[in-house]
């Protein structure tokens, strides 16, 4: 039989701004661990309050995680439900795994990236004007909202133990801290210090630790941890963040207290590169 390959609907792979965003979302992996001081989290500095990772192992798993996020704007560009969304996502967990020999180093970066990134391609085929994160919330919303917790994962039990929403409940509400705390924060940062964007970005963090309910700290210090690592946080900020002459001292010895106390706000690590992300998104697709 002979195909008219002229009459056959064209299958269209947007190539060039899947790969753009892969990239812009691989960046801010590698922004976010070259940030110091982070409060008990990993960075080229030192390792904070982890023994099994340190940034060499964020650095090839980053490599290996960035294609994925090619794939998830193919993916939502194309429309795909959350279950599409999750075997990719699940794909490029096991790529992590594969890469750091089963350390988890970016599961929550995966699943905040991803679906921003898939929004990204639903918005360039559906010609919409809406924001990435209003996206996730619209079309995938209800699927996230209907998915079971997973009892299993550190961040499930903490929902259980202590009804905290973590990653899941973010996502489905459109990123609220990400956009109106963490973004926000980040600009200010480089109002306050114009030349050092490392700076800037220590702010971000600051700030998001100082909001989230952030399950790895529940995790690893229950309730009086994330009281402790919130009430640091905040009077970082209150008493002038970055603007203030000595803030990389307080920072550092900020991060030293985390550390001595084994606690690692991991979510808002991937916060600040959800930030990093959607600082630049505007210039990828619209
Ligand atoms: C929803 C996810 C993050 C699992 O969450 P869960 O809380 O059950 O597990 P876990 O403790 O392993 O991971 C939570 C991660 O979120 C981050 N986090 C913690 N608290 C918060 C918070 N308040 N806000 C945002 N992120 C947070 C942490 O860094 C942590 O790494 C995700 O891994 C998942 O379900 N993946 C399946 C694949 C999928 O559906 N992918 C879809 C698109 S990529
Ligand atoms: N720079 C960073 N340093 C540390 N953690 C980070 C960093 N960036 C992101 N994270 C997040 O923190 C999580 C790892 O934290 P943690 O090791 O506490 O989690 P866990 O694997 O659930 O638990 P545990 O190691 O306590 O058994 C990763 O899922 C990752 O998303």
């Amino acid at each position: 039989m002979k195909i008219n390959v002229v009459a056959q609907p064209a299958f269209h792979l947007p190539l060039a701004d899947a790969q753009a965003v892969a990239l812009v979302a691989g960046e801010a992996l590698l922004r976010e661990v070259m940030t110091w001081p982070k409060p008990g989290l990993v960075s080229h500095i030192d390792n904070g309050s982890h023994t099994d990772m340190d940034m060499g192992i964020f650095l090839k798993s980053a490599q290996a995680i960035t294609p994925f996020f090619g794939m998830l704007f193919l993916a939502g560009y194309h429309r795909a439900g959350l279950p599409k969304l999750r075997s990719i996502g699940l794909a490029a967990e096991q790529a992590m795994l594969t890469a750091t020999g089963g350390i988890n180093t970016h599961r929550g970066a995966i699943w905040g990236l991803g679906l921003l990134s898939a929004a990204i391609g639903w918005r360039t085929s559906q010609r919409s004007s809406a924001s990435s994160c209003d996206i996730v919330r619209s079309v995938w919303g209800h699927e996230i909202r209907a998915t079971p917790n997973n009892s299993r994962s550190h961040g499930g039990q903490a929902k259980q133990r202590y009804g905290a929403g973590g990653a899941r409940e973010e996502a489905q509400l459109g990123f609220p801290i990400i956009r109106h705390i963490g973004l926000p924060a980040l600009r200010l940062g480089r109002i306050m210090r114009p030349n050092d964007e490392g700076a800037a970005r220590v702010q971000c963090c600051m700030a998001l630790i100082a909001a989230m309910e952030d399950t790895n700290l529940l995790h690893r210090g229950g309730p009086e941890g994330l009281i402790f690592a919130r009430r640091l946080a905040g009077e970082f900020l209150m008493s002038g963040g970055i603007a203030a002459p000595d803030w990389k001292i307080r920072a550092a010895s900020i991060h030293g207290r985390f550390t001595e106390k084994k606690l690692s706000p991991g979510g808002a690590a991937d916060g600040l590169a959800l930030c990093l992300f959607l600082d630049r998104e505007r210039s990828l697709t619209s």
